[in-house]
């Protein structure tokens, strides 16, 4: 029998989003708190003696391309996991499965997620062995959402938004997620914020708010203190963007948000049975409306077959 093993890795809201001027290097400084929720990627690989990969995207996110086979993100992590951690003239084998229900290019780090998940699948495959510091950091080479993609739950990030450190958050928080079937280009939403602030400050506004909100645990104090400065730029580019967080917040969300670079749009609610029935409210105008709760945890192993224990 094959040896196999299943990876799953959630999608991330940005509950506080600073974003500063840019640095030297073109990317901007965050202040950023994540927090994973309940959509997910699972990602299965196989032992091959060959390198291949199939992406599959759940139906109700409609027709969405992804990059070929060769320029996925799960090409390059498994490029740079066997340059950086097998003996000298390896290649990578295995036979590699994506089922997408994480947005794709939706602002909700769906490909930071694959990412995450074949990094874990790969090093337990190949039996790497890498030590958490060093997944960290080539998750760091392979984008600035993927460290958080691994580790989960809510934290802070800083940087470019690399520097994750896990944070208390003592709520169960209930949100509503529209997806849209246009996607938005993430450094087109951080060009079109340098160009409607060119003043902004090198330093990202502070999460603390947010911070201290999780803390308390209350859904109102959060909604308070949500904030994301990627939103007038999502929205200045998508204003239909904005009529529909207008729409959320009237059927009885306590706050709608875009996230990350959109441009989905979250509803945080007052509790499960609120979301379920604001997402109902929405999906009368919506094709696809979810719901979702977070925190939930980063990559991790779901299913193995035949594999041995170590
Ligand atoms: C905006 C955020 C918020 O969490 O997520 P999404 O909304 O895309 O999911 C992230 O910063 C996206 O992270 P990720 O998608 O991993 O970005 P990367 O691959 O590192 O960078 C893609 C491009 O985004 C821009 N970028 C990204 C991060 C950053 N701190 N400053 C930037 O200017 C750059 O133009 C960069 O070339
Ligand atoms: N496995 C993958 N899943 C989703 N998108 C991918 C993947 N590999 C590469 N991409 C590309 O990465 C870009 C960002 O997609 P995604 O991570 O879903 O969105 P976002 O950065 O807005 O969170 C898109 O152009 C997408 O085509």
């Amino acid at each position: 029998m094959t040896r196999s093993l299943t990876v799953r890795a959630a999608a991330k809201i940005n509950l506080h989003l600073g974003v500063g001027a840019p640095r030297e290097d073109g990317f901007h400084p965050l202040d950023t708190v994540y927090q994973a929720v309940s959509l997910y990627d699972d990602l299965t690989a196989y032992a091959a003696d060959d390198w291949s990969l199939t992406t599959a995207v759940a139906a109700h996110l409609g027709e969405v391309e992804l990059p070929a086979a060769g320029d996925n993100i799960v090409d390059r992590v498994a490029e740079l996991l066997c340059a950086r951690r097998c003996d000298d003239g390896c290649r990578p084998t295995a036979r590699v499965e994506v089922s997408k229900t994480i947005p794709v290019a939706g602002g909700m780090a769906g490909g930071s997620a694959d990412a995450a998940a074949a990094l874990v699948a790969l090093d337990r495959l190949w039996d790497l062995r890498t030590p958490d510091s060093e997944m960290l950091a080539l998750a760091a080479e392979l984008g600035s959402d993927v460290p958080f993609s691994l580790i989960g739950g809510t934290a802070r990030g800083v940087g470019r938004g690399e520097l994750v450190t896990p944070t208390d958050d003592f709520g169960a928080w209930s949100w509503v997620v529209v997806p849209d079937d246009r996607g938005l280009s993430t450094p087109a939403v951080f060009r079109h914020f340098d160009a409607l602030f060119p003043d902004a400050s090198p330093e990202p506004a502070p999460a603390q708010p947010v911070l201290t909100a999780l803390a308390s645990g209350d859904p109102v104090a959060l909604a308070a203190a949500l904030h994301n400065d990627l939103e007038a730029a999502a929205v200045d580019l998508r204003p239909d963007l904005g009529d529909l967080l207008a729409r959320g917040e009237s059927e009885g969300a306590l706050r709608g948000l875009v996230s990350g670079s959109g441009p989905t749009c979250v509803f945080l609610c007052e509790s499960a049975e609120a979301a379920r029935d604001v997402a109902a409210s929405l999906a009368s105008t919506r094709p696809v409306v979810l719901t979702a709760h977070g925190p939930v945890a980063g990559a991790h192993v779901v299913d193995t077959s035949p594999f041995p224990e170590n």
